[in-house]
């Protein structure tokens, strides 16, 4: 279906920086606006329900999955992640363009159900530099640490599949980047709609 607003979808290792990169464009650019995921997972630190996300039990989730709520959902370093419908479709449907940051599986799920959508996968400069950025961050334990760096193996092997790719080195330089996108694509999809009006009006289509 063709809905007014876009979606861009963002995914990276653990670490990498996209909820920072996320959170630094949304405060620059009204425009976007951020879907909140559901997960299984327990708040961290300063977490709210409803905030950084909707935190559901195993069976309310399950209660969801069965209800086909989510446009896409997976296993993440253990946890459940979810997209629900009602997140994106009610305002892309009413011309906003919304941001979804979430993992390669749940992004390559969003583009088959949504073919327009952006996907940009955010990569750290180096291995050694995306352990410490976790460490740094001091809000995981060693395991968790170890985990999170074996799944970003994987993450990385994925990503051929996106649409582009930003390597969050300096922070400024990468966020220049994603605006970028975020503009491109906004100038894309308004020359669309121009052609396409531009058509059907030479075939008297109304
Ligand atoms: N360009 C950068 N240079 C140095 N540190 C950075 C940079 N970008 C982000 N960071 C820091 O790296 C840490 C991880 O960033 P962030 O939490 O945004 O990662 P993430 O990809 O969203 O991780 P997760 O998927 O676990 O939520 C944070 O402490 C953040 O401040
Ligand atoms: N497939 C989905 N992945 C999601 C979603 N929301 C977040 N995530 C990803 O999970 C990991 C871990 O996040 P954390 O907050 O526990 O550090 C990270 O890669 C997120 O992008 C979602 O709705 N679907």
């Amino acid at each position: 279906m063709d809905y007014p607003g876009n979606l861009f979808v963002v995914a990276a290792p653990s670490g990498a920086g996209k909820s920072s990169l996320v959170k630094a464009l949304l405060e620059l650019d009204s425009r976007v606006s951020p879907s909140i995921s559901h997960t299984t997972r327990a708040p961290r630190g300063q977490e709210k329900h409803g905030r950084e996300y909707f935190f559901a039990s195993q069976s309310e989730f399950d209660a969801m999955v069965q209800a086909n709520a989510f446009v896409e959902w997976a296993h993440v370093h253990g946890n459940r992640y979810g997209t629900s419908k009602k997140a994106i479709e009610e305002r892309i449907a009413q011309g906003a363009d919304v941001i979804l940051e979430i993992d390669f599986q749940g992004a390559l799920q969003v583009k088959q159900a949504f073919s327009n959508a952006v996907l940009v996968f955010i990569l750290p400069p180096s291995w050694e530099e995306l352990r410490s950025r976790l460490e740094r961050r001091g809000e995981d334990s060693a395991e968790t640490i170890e985990l999170r760096l074996k799944n970003a193996a994987i993450e990385m092997a994925q990503v051929d599949k996106f649409d582009f790719v930003i390597i969050n080195e300096l922070f400024e330089s990468a966020l220049f980047d994603l605006k970028a996108v975020v503009h491109a694509q906004r100038l894309k999809y308004a020359a669309q709609r121009r052609a396409r009006a531009d058509t059907f009006k030479s075939l008297n289509i109304t």
